[in-house]
């Protein structure tokens, strides 16, 4: 085939021979755009995977051809943190595996990773329900898994998912005391498996023992509403939990990744041990990563205080959404690389869900949401503004997100032998979002009424143009599992300065030998 003089690509991909069933794709003229690279070039796919990326490609009439002159064609959109059909607080999550990616190909992700929750603290039980509710999927999807509680069958079966099932992260709740909270003997007793297994500990930071107490404070005060939710859990319980989480990591020595960094004193935490290091052993900088999220960029905690209570409501999550200030502290801590990739931690819920807690803060379902919004307001916050630039752009809303959970460049990149996951982006378009047209199946929306510019104009996943015009051809049962392997790029030397620590305790074992 004429494609294939524009190189193998990775792996042994290399060239896909033509068939005329085959579904073909060129991309023209639009300014492709990588994490580290940017340059004016036709894209061609072929069966769902890119095979040329180079100027002036020539094809025959069974292609079809999308015009991309003067937009930008980037990797779609990888959402690191969903909660879809996921049973929580008295309820479930109204978006379930299919709604929720619809929505997402509508705002130009293509592949998100969400929580798996055990089943009565089965592993592989939950593992399976969670396969069964993404049968209907329409996009790509892969899954972290939360440890709510630990014994050797937990310790065994996170082996299992690790080798077998295509897990590569664990979750750790720090706060949902009488639920999700787990201590910090199981942390570290966590953090050590996960080390083992070559698998990144995810954490939420939040001191659940202090929250706990936080809230009486506010009941006994009087504060019943969606306020109480922020005054009971402030930024501090969020630091202390963070460095608390770095700490222990650092003691462990294994990579750590911090979910939805809401506010100054966690971000603070992150960049201090980035730079810093761990004690002794990787002086060069711990390993932490850590993902703001689009609610924490964009909102301020105004919201909370609407006297309508569905309003209100609509933006209780936890860590909670920040005053004023600790929302540009985060886009300021994206710009500078302190913080890296940017999740949604989408987990929505309607007006009616919400209203469990009309009479008690602690009762409305915490979450809010982001997956079909993220793509959009991240442009349009950060590119737009002249904040970042558009590579980096697709480094914090893909890229690395894809290098963290090892599926670059199969995920993550406009390469020769990459999925067909792509968006074209026209700068000079705008959008603007409401409950009315957006695709999620909740009521409101905490973006509700925003504009701005940059608009996600086609959306092509697994090499099918999925949204364009407008118009979403969402495919029930057309999304892949995408699994992904252990001992990512976070693990590369941990070996090594493990073995150095060890060394530097050769001295202190052979004194204290000497002196019993
Ligand atoms: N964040 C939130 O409020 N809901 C989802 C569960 C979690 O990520 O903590
Ligand atoms: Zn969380
Ligand atoms: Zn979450």
């Amino acid at each position: 085939s004429e494609f294939c003089d524009a190189g193998t690509g990775f792996g042994d991909s290399g060239c896909v021979v033509s068939s005329k069933s085959a579904s073909k794709l060129l991309i023209k003229g639009g300014t492709v755009v990588n994490a580290h690279h940017q340059e004016i070039a036709d894209v061609y796919v072929e069966d769902g995977i890119i095979v040329a990326v180079k100027p002036n490609i020539k094809v025959g009439d069974d292609v079809t051809v999308l015009d991309a002159t003067g937009k930008f064609v980037m990797p779609g959109g990888i959402d690191p943190h969903t909660h879809l059909a996921m049973e929580f607080m008295g309820t479930e999550t109204i978006d379930d595996f299919f709604s929720g990616q619809a929505a997402a190909l509508a705002g130009g992700t293509t592949m998100h990773i969400d929580f798996v929750i055990p089943v009565k603290g089965s592993l592989s039980k939950g593992f399976e329900a969670y396969k069964e509710k993404a049968k209907k999927s329409c996009m790509d999807y892969g899954f972290h898994m939360a440890i709510t509680k630990w014994d050797e069958n937990v310790s065994r079966e996170m082996e299992i998912m690790v080798k077998e099932k295509g897990i590569n992260s664990f979750k750790f709740f720090m706060a949902y005391k009488g639920a999700l909270m787990i201590n910090d003997e199981l942390l570290l007793e966590g953090l050590k498996k996960c080390k083992s297994l070559g698998a990144l500990a995810m954490v939420h930071a939040e001191n659940g023992d202090a929250v706990f107490e936080g809230q009486k404070r506010m009941i006994e005060l009087g504060i019943t509403g969606p306020e109480g939710h922020a005054l009971s859990r402030p930024p501090v319980l969020e630091g202390e939990a963070t460095a608390r989480a770095i700490r222990l990591a650092s003691f462990v020595n294994t990579p750590l990744y911090v979910v939805h960094v809401m506010s100054i004193d966690a971000m603070e935490e992150i960049a201090k041990a980035r730079k810093s290091g761990s004690i002794f052993w990787a002086p060069l900088g711990q390993r932490v990563i850590g993902e703001p999220v689009v609610s924490g960029l964009v909102l301020d905690d105004s919201g909370l205080w609407d006297p309508d209570f569905i309003n209100a409501a609509k933006y209780v999550m936890s860590p909670p959404i920040r005053a004023l200030g600790h929302d540009k502290a985060l886009q300021a801590a994206l710009s500078t690389g302190n913080l890296q990739l940017v999740g949604t931690d989408h987990c929505a819920f309607n007006s009616t869900q919400k209203a469990f807690g009309i009479d008690d803060f602690r009762k409305i379902p915490n979450g809010v949401n982001g997956i079909e919004e993220r793509m959009h307001l991240v442009w349009d916050t950060m590119v737009e503004s002249g904040q970042i630039s558009v590579t980096d752009y697709v480094r914090i809303t893909s890229t690395e997100c894809a290098r963290i959970f090892n599926m670059y460049p199969r995920k993550g990149a406009i390469l020769a032998g990459s999925d067909a996951d792509i968006i074209i982006l026209n700068p000079n378009s705008s959008f603007q979002i409401t409950a009315r047209s957006h695709h999620s199946r909740s009521d409101t929306n905490v973006y509700e009424g925003r504009k701005g510019k940059g608009k996600v104009e086609v959306t092509i996943a697994g090499g099918k143009i999925v949204w364009e015009n407008d118009e979403l051809k969402a495919v029930p049962g057309s999304g892949k599992y995408i699994e992904m392997q252990p001992f990512s790029y976070l693990f590369n030397g941990i070996d090594k300065a493990d073995a150095k620590y060890l060394s530097s305790l050769q001295a202190p074992v052979q004194r204290s030998k000497a002196a019993s």
